[in-house]
Parts: structure tokens; C-alpha cells; sequence
């Protein structure tokens, strides 16, 4: 079974060339102003227009989005789906809204936690963020990974939330996970990607001992 690999947060086209060069299935772009990772639709729109056409696949991160906001960034930015934090509801609308393959993301701590139903094309299962954080997601933070080891999981999904090299491998072993998305655990200081640490980690996920 081949893991995928999504690389989370891309801001520079150093991120963008390691990503496409260690074999990454999806690209990731945060438009979330809080965010350490955040881009403008600009930047973002150059980047995306790099990536070569069998590169990987370029997903658009929102948190609680507007229609407008979606609409901005799909005027500048080229994007094969969207990730989105908000409730399944609002997900399912976008989704029928703009015609893009969309991810929910959902928070989890407990077995309750794990959804079982699906209206979406995916789902980003990653840690709760912790007390005091101002963003959903990218906080390094992982969870008990045997929590999805026994869960009928509703639709495809990606093990998100604290994954780094050196954990990757039995983070997939644990959870039973088929796709694996990463921000944090592949970057220098907060924001600033390492080519090095990407290579690592996709060479990681790939090759599980
Ligand atoms: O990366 C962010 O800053 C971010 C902001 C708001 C929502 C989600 C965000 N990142 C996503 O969170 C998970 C886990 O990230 P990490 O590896 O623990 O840093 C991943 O899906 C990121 O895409």
C-alpha cells in the first residue's frame, strides 16, 4: 500500500520545488490570516502555476470561510480542491457551490469525535487545537492515533496533526492510515519550510520498516 503525502502550508517556491521533487501527492495553500503560513491569493496563484501538471494536486486550506473569500482566491488561484474547517453543513455547500472536490476537517480527542457520515470527498482527522490557540489546525499537536485503528471510516481520508519525520511511520502503523498531511513537522521555524525535512518526511511515510 502506497502512502499519500500532503505538504501543508507552502509559501515559497523553495516549499513548492521540494514538495514536487520528494513525490508529495497534494500541495497545500493557507488562506487564514492568522496563520504563520497564510498567503495572499497572489502568491499563491504564481505558486499553483508552477507546480507542473503531474505534479501534485493543489488544495486550498479555509477556515469558516465566505463565499466571497472562496471566490477571491479561485479568481487568482488555480485549485483542485479545498480544505475546509466549519461545520459538515457549510461543507457540503461550498462543495455544491464552487464544484471543487472538498475535505472536512474534523478535531479529534475521543472515539465519539470520529464522524460517520460523509457528504464530502474527504476528511482531514487531526488533533483538537490546543486551549488558547487562535487557529484549528498547524499547532504540532498530535492525538491518540489508535483512536481511527478501529474506526469504519465514511470516506477516504488524512492523518493530520503533529506528524513529523520521525513519527511518521508509526503514526500510519497505529492509525491505519492511507494519507498523511503535514505542516509543522517539516519546517525550520514556524512558517518557513525545509526542503531537507520534506524530503525526509515523504521518504518516511513511504517506506514504512
Ligand atoms: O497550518 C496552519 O497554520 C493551519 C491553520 C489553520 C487551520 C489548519 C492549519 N493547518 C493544518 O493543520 C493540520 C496539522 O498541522 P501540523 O502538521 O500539526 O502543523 C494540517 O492539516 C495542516 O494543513
Amino acid at each position: 500500500m502506497t502512502v499519500r503525502v500532503k505538504i501543508c502550508g507552502l509559501r515559497d517556491r523553495a516549499g513548492v520545488d521540494a514538495a514536487c521533487a520528494a513525490g508529495a501527492d497534494w500541495v497545500g495553500f493557507v488562506f487564514f490570516e492568522r496563520s504563520p503560513r497564510h498567503v495572499t491569493a497572489d502568491v499563491a496563484g504564481r505558486l499553483a502555476r508552477a507546480i507542473p501538471p503531474d505534479g501534485p494536486q493543489r488544495i486550498g486550506l479555509f477556515v469558516h470561510p465566505t463565499d466571497d473569500a472562496i471566490r477571491q482566491v479561485l479568481d487568482h488561484v488555480p485549485l483542485d480542491g479545498l480544505q475546509i474547517y466549519d461545520d459538515a453543513a457549510r461543507a457540503v455547500a461550498i462543495r455544491a457551490r464552487f464544484g471543487l472536490p472538498v475535505w472536512l476537517a474534523a478535531g479529534v480527542a475521543a472515539p465519539a469525535d470520529l464522524p460517520h457520515a460523509c457528504a464530502v470527498d474527504g476528511l482531514v482527522i487531526e488533533s483538537r487545537p490546543p486551549a488558547g490557540s487562535d487557529r484549528p489546525g498547524g499547532n504540532a499537536r498530535s492525538f491518540d492515533w489508535g483512536l481511527t485503528a478501529r474506526w469504519q471510516a465514511p470516506a477516504p481520508w488524512l492523518l493530520a496533526g503533529g506528524l513529523n519525520p520521525g513519527n511518521v511511520r508509526r503514526a500510519i502503523r497505529q492509525a491505519g492510515a492511507r494519507a498523511v498531511d503535514v505542516s509543522s513537522g517539516v519546517e525550520s521555524a514556524p512558517g518557513v519550510k525545509s526542503a531537507s525535512l520534506i524530503h525526509q518526511f515523504v521518504q518516511a511515510a513511504r517506506n514504512p520498516a
